[in-house]
């Protein structure tokens, strides 16, 4: 394995288990892991609440089922864990600003007022303007160091007009825009 690109590692004579990774290693690997940028939201009995999440992926379509991966430290931990349920909603070219609001530390009402909603099947908000927006139970949920995994089911579908995306790269946003004909 070239020195040059392999992660800086800790190998201390000691350590029973081998090299350990450092997590500032781990986080600019994933940097390099291009992910669509997404605003997940949640409503019900402990309130209205949205993070931004790029830990999300397809799990399975039968039954169609994604999963968001919530670190329990965010402030809106809570609501999601009472809830029961979310939308996906992903993110589209012009949203990189949004991304930023629910990217954290603003109040909730300020990032809910900075774009327009629509009360979902399960009473969770749904982007206007959005690529696509995912109404989801979550059916269960484990949890993975820091994180929790959500495993959400969707019951409704929202499917925007045109093919477009945002990804996140490098630490920062790229949009997908439609390939010519
Ligand atoms: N999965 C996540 O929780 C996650 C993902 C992306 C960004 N963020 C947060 O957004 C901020 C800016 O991130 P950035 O991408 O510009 O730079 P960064 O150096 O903090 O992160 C680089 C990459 O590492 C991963 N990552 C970052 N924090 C993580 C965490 N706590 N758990 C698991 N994976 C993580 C993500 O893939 C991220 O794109 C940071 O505070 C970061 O923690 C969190
Ligand atoms: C591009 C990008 C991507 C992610 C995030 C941020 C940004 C800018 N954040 C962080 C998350 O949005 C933030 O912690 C929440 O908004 C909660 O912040 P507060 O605790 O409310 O300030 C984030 N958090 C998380 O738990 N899972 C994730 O997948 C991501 N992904």
């Amino acid at each position: 394995m070239d020195p040059a690109t392999t992660a800086a590692l800790d190998d201390a004579p000691d350590s029973p288990v081998g090299p350990v990774l450092q997590k500032a290693d781990y986080r600019n690997a994933m940097s390099r892991l291009g992910a669509a940028v997404n605003i997940i939201t949640t409503d019900g009995v402990a309130g209205r609440a949205g993070f931004t999440a790029s830990a999300v992926c397809s799990v399975t379509d039968e039954p169609p089922t994604l999963l968001v991966c919530l670190n329990r430290t965010a402030s809106v931990y809570p609501a999601f864990e009472a809830n029961g349920v979310l939308c996906v909603n992903v993110l589209a070219p012009g949203h990189q600003g949004l991304s930023g609001v629910f990217g954290g530390k603003t109040p909730m009402d300020a990032r809910f007022a900075a774009a327009r909603w629509r009360r979902g099947l399960t009473g969770s908000p749904q982007l206007e303007g959005a690529a696509a927006s995912f109404d989801c139970r979550v059916v269960r949920r484990t949890s993975v160091g820091t994180h929790d995994v959500l495993f959400c089911e969707a019951v409704a579908i929202t499917l925007g007009d045109t093919a477009h995306g945002l990804v996140y790269f490098d630490r920062r946003y790229h949009d997908l825009l439609p390939a010519p004909h």
